[in-house]
């Protein structure tokens, strides 16, 4: 499909407007913009990645279903993409339609009953910096965790011995037909890392967590900054990356058994096993998503070889890749 295929104005097709030299296209019935062949490598934290055939970045529930239906009417597949820190797209990019949830933002906090309820694109990190200076504990282990809250919860992100769901009291989904749902923890399947919303077709939009007020901020803001230094001081921020790349494959740390049979520092291309912790691979510059892509290929190759285990990938491989 290219933008030329499109009848300005038409019900149910973008509407196109020239504002200075350069026409806009709004999805039906908002004022969001449509862009199509959009850089995906900009909007991942693997800074990898061909470009989105089409996408858009909705700030209201509304306007995600419009996106949904503006696809289906297209005929066009649904990609979710939160702030991207887990995910790895193929140097082709993706087709269909990448509805991004970092503008659906907003923040709630309830004094009466320590509940917080947050917007699907709230960056997880800023959450738990908020909580900390409410003096509400709860949070402290995310702080360094660069995804959304609705990314948070779709994987069960968790650091310290603590994760998402441990705190969740509902989350709040709708689906590609505008079904909405408010979910149990119990309802969604949370495991280590993993819950049912993985590859399902529920979106989600809010997520509220019981967190415990009344602490003294000071002392919430030691504990965060705490399990910042620790993770600074272990995990590698100076590169892009994905974070873990490998689910640890209990009772097993993906990071030791990667360490011991010397790949720390391999490289294929611009992707690297960091030296500071082997389950981070690191785009060391000008790497590729097939050069980060058959590094993992290598990685759990090598693992299955030496140590009999099957490493899962954390990460979320998106589009077309060569087989290794
Ligand atoms: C430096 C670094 C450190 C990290 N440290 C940690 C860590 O300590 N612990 C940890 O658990 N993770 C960590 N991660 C990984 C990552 O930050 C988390 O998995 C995070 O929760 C992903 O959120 P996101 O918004 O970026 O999701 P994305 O990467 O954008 O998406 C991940 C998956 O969730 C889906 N998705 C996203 N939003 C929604 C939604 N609203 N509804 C339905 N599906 C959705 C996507 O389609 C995709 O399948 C780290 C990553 C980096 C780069
Ligand atoms: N290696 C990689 O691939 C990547 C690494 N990162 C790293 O991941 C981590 C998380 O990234 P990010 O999501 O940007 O989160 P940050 O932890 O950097 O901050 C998130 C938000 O929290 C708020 N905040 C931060 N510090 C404080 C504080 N001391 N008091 C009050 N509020 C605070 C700020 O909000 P506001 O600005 O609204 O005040 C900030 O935007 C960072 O350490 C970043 O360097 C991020 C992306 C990729
Ligand atoms: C970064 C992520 O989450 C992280 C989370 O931040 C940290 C902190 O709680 O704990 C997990 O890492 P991890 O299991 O590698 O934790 P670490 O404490 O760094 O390492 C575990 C063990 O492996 C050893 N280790 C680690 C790295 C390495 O290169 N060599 C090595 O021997 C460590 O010495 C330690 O004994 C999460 N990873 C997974 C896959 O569960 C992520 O999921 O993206």
């Amino acid at each position: 499909m290219t933008l030329s295929s499109y009848s300005p104005g038409v019900a149910n097709t973008p509407l196109c407007q020239k504002t200075s030299d350069k026409p806009k296209l709004y999805l039906p019935g908002t004022d969001c913009i449509l862009r199509s062949q959009v850089s995906l490598a900009s909007l991942t934290s693997f800074r990898v990645g061909g470009p989105a055939e089409w996408y858009v970045a909705p700030r209201r529930v509304e306007d995600l279903l419009a996106s949904f239906e503006w696809a289906d009417l297209q005929g066009l597949p649904i990609t979710l993409l939160g702030a991207g820190s887990n995910l790895l797209v193929s140097d082709c990019g993706l087709s269909g339609l990448v509805v991004c949830t970092r503008h659906l933002r907003s923040t709630q906090f309830d004094p009466d009953t320590g509940r917080v309820t947050v917007g699907a694109g709230e960056p997880i990190a800023r959450l738990a910096w908020q909580a900390a200076n409410h003096g509400w504990q709860g949070l402290e282990w995310a702080v360094g965790i660069p995804g959304t809250v609705g990314g948070a919860v779709v994987m069960n992100a968790g650091a310290h011995q603590s994760c998402a769901a441990d705190l969740l009291v509902s989350v709040e989904t709708i689906s590609p037909t505008g079904v909405v749902e408010r979910l149990t923890p119990q309802e969604l399947g949370f495991r280590y890392r993993t819950s049912i919303l993985q590859g399902g077709t529920r979106f989600v939009t809010q997520a509220t967590f019981q967190l415990q007020p009344g602490a003294d901020p000071k002392q919430v803001r030691a504990t965060t900054t705490h399990h910042l230094k620790q993770r600074r001081d272990a995990q590698p921020y100076h590169l892009p990356s994905c974070g873990s790349v490998f689910r640890n494959p209990e009772p097993h740390a993906a990071g030791w058994l990667i360490e011991q049979l010397g790949l720390k520092g391999y490289q294929i291309g611009g992707a690297q096993v960091a030296e500071r912790h082997a389950n981070f691979i690191l785009n060391c510059g000008g790497a590729k998503a097939s050069d980060i892509f058959q590094l993992i290929r290598y990685v759990q190759q090598q693992v299955e070889q030496h140590w009999s285990l099957s490493l899962e990938p954390e990460v979320k491989i998106l589009g077309r890749f060569q087989p290794v």
